[in-house]
């Protein structure tokens, strides 16, 4: 028999094919079940128009066969088969896909299932078998014929034996090397997770052989093996099926399958969209956050396929970072794969999946704000710190997006807020709205510069997360509103009289105020008559672009220690504090002295900032104990 030689081009090809398309061998088994289902796919495409074809389904599966032993793996299917000059055409020339003419010539168009179109599947065998043998029956033929190759060399056809339509794959596994285990290609376990993870979602059935044992029939301990066919896959995508067709508890063990997570999904969304693009998604929000969800090794992105077959297990394009969270899958047929099928060309059309996708999860996200708040708000305690990082990003360009979707603690509500919800309570005569930052609510309660606001009667947002200052100073407004800390300098509350009232009172101290600055020196830019104080003595505030809160964020990130707020010291002249302060001013330089010190490190730690010198300020403090 003549060998036959494959083109100078093919061989190259060929190499190339073996050697660098694919980055996982694994992958050569989701080629070859996707060949045998266009086999069995183009049986039942050629039934609808021939009616001398009778289409049974159970006639129609797929086989897998592991024997250890001989180092062999069997695919064989009860697909359309191949002629003689099929096989030439097909498997003796690569880059032709027969599936792809097929699908041509049938005038299929999109939404059939055809997987096969780049032609070169098949030789990923190769990546794993030193020998591949192909005999195959076409459909309506009786004669078989066998095609044999050990890769690049080239390959032999030759008349075989087969009593039955469909094809057969006969792979001689490769030895181990100190690299790769190409055993695990022949333990039904291991093929069993690979058919799970790729071709779960292939329409007919997958039987694996397995082999499993049992009592011997009259014995009480004497066990046997015994070989069985098994089907390994789902078949039914449950994102193809009719929504209403499936329950609440369909999508949740779909989403415990995919191990999406251990929790159980605080919502899902089934979506079946069409227009400029089409494609099917299941998107879960989790009700927990993922262990490792704030860290850099956590990984966003959904699962991918195309026409049901696995093309990527995280694909990361098709979420906005600051909805990560979301787990699920998209199955699209209108995605341009690359030849290994492991990646896209970046495409226009998952760019449109992906905008589809990210305002679906925003308008889930309001509707389940606006209807069931309980919920939401579980959903805020988990994931709210990722939205704030949204708003803060990218220099606020998904402000759109998520503006309507953070909620902050409210000093009147006591409880979470929308700022929607806050603008709406605004009084006519509240210009600003007004936040402050610090740990929790009940130490904000008691910060003195929430006093003159709070006085006011006006609703104040607690900022207890890092990143909070950092995301709405991005945001910079809502809906005209400006926000204002409430340590910051203009409160735009006092009226023009007490402004000019505080401002006289700042000169009718001056020289007071100045020598407290001198002492000071550059620890704070200012000291001045407090306009919002009421009850305390002191307390520290910032005027400029970084607030006190932002620099304690700022100095505890590396490299980042030099950065400073503006300090103003602010003193309370109502207080009286402030009548012993004086005296000592007039009478008693060094009570002064004394008097300038611990209220500056008092109104330090009322900011919950480190006290530079601890051991002196005790000293003070024992001072004046005596
Ligand atoms: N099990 C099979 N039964 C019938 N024909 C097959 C079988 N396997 C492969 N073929 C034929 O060989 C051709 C080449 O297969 P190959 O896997 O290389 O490419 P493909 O499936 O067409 O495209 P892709 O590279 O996108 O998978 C197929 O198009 C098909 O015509």
């Amino acid at each position: 028999m003549a060998k036959k030689q494959f083109k100078a081009e093919s061989k190259r090809l060929l190499d190339l094919m073996i050697n660098s398309i694919y980055t996982h061998r694994e992958i050569f088994i989701r080629e070859l079940i996707s060949n045998s289902s266009d086999a069995i796919d183009k049986m039942y495409y050629k039934a609808l128009t021939d009616e001398s074809i009778r289409f049974d389904k159970e006639n129609y599966y797929i086989e897998i066969l592991a024997d250890k032993e001989k180092r062999v793996l069997t695919i064989k299917d009860t697909g359309i088969g191949m002629t003689r000059e099929e096989m030439e055409e097909n498997l003796g020339v690569i880059a032709k896909s027969g599936s792809l003419a097929f699908k041509k010539e049938n005038d299929l168009k999109d939404g059939y299932d055809i997987i096969g179109q780049f032609g070169v599947g098949f030789y990923s065998a190769f990546m794993v078998a030193e020998d591949v043998v192909v005999i195959s029956r076409a459909h309506g033929s009786d004669e078989a014929w066998k095609w044999e190759s050990k890769g690049a060399d080239g390959y032999t056809i030759e008349p075989a034996q087969k009593d039955s339509t469909g094809t057969e794959i006969i792979l001689t596994i490769k030895e181990n090397t100190e690299d790769e285990h190409y055993d695990d290609y022949l333990e039904a376990y291991r093929l069993r997770a690979l058919i799970k993870k790729y071709s779960d979602f292939i329409r007919y059935p997958i039987k694996l052989e397995m082999t499993r044992s049992r009592l011997k029939e009259g014995t009480e301990n004497d066990y046997e093996e015994y070989k069985e066919l098994e089907t390994v896959n789902s078949m039914v995508p449950i994102w193809r099926k009719n929504k209403n067709e499936l329950t609440e508890e369909d999508y949740e063990s779909f989403y415990s399958e995919k191990h999406y997570g251990f929790d159980k999904p605080l919502k899902y969304v089934h979506m079946n969209a069409s227009g400029q693009v089409s494609f099917n998604a299941i998107l879960y929000i989790p009700e927990s956050i993922p262990f490792d969800y704030y860290t850099r090794e956590f990984e966003k992105g959904l699962e991918l396929y195309s026409s049901g077959v696995l093309i990527m297990n995280k694909c990361g394009d098709l979420l906005p970072d600051h909805f990560s969270f979301v787990k699920g899958m998209v199955d699209s047929e209108d995605l341009s794969l690359n030849i290994s099928r492991e990646m896209l060309q970046h495409d226009r059309q998952l760019k449109l999946i992906a905008k589809n996708i990210k305002n679906k999860i925003k308008n889930e996200l309001l509707a389940m704000l606006k209807d069931d708040r309980e919920k939401y708000e579980t959903f805020f305690k988990a994931f709210g710190r990722q939205l704030k990082f949204g708003l803060y990003n990218d220099f606020g360009r998904n402000k759109e997006d998520l503006q309507d979707l953070v909620l902050f603690y409210s000093s009147t509500e006591r409880g979470m807020v929308t700022l929607a919800e806050y603008v709406g309570r605004m009084a006519d005569s509240q210009k600003y709205i007004y936040y402050a930052t610090g740990d929790a609510p009940e130490r904000i309660d008691r910060m003195p510069q929430t006093e003159l606001v709070a006085d006011k009667g006006y609703e104040i947002l607690y900022f207890t997360d890092d990143v909070d200052e950092f995301a709405i100073r991005m945001l910079m407004s809502y809906h005209d509103k400006e926000f204002r800390n409430v340590s910051g300098g203009d409160l735009g509350i006092e009226t023009e009289e007490e402004q000019s009232a505080d401002g006289s009172e700042t000169n009718t101290y001056s020289s007071l105020f100045d020598k407290m600055k001198s002492q000071l020196g550059d620890k704070v830019t200012k000291v001045r008559a407090s306009k919002r104080l009421k009850h305390h003595p002191v307390c520290l505030a910032s005027d400029g672009e970084l607030s006190i809160e932002m620099e304690k964020i700022l100095s505890a990130m590396p490299n980042q220690e030099g950065i400073k707020a503006e300090k103003i010291l602010e003193i309370n002249t109502q207080h009286e504090v402030f009548e012993t302060l004086k005296q000592a001013f007039e009478e008693d330089a060094e009570k002064f002295e004394l008097y300038t010190s611990l209220l500056y490190n008092q109104a330090r730690l009322i900011e919950g900032l480190p006290i530079e010198d601890p051991v002196e300020f005790t000293n003070q403090m024992i001072k004046i104990m005596k």
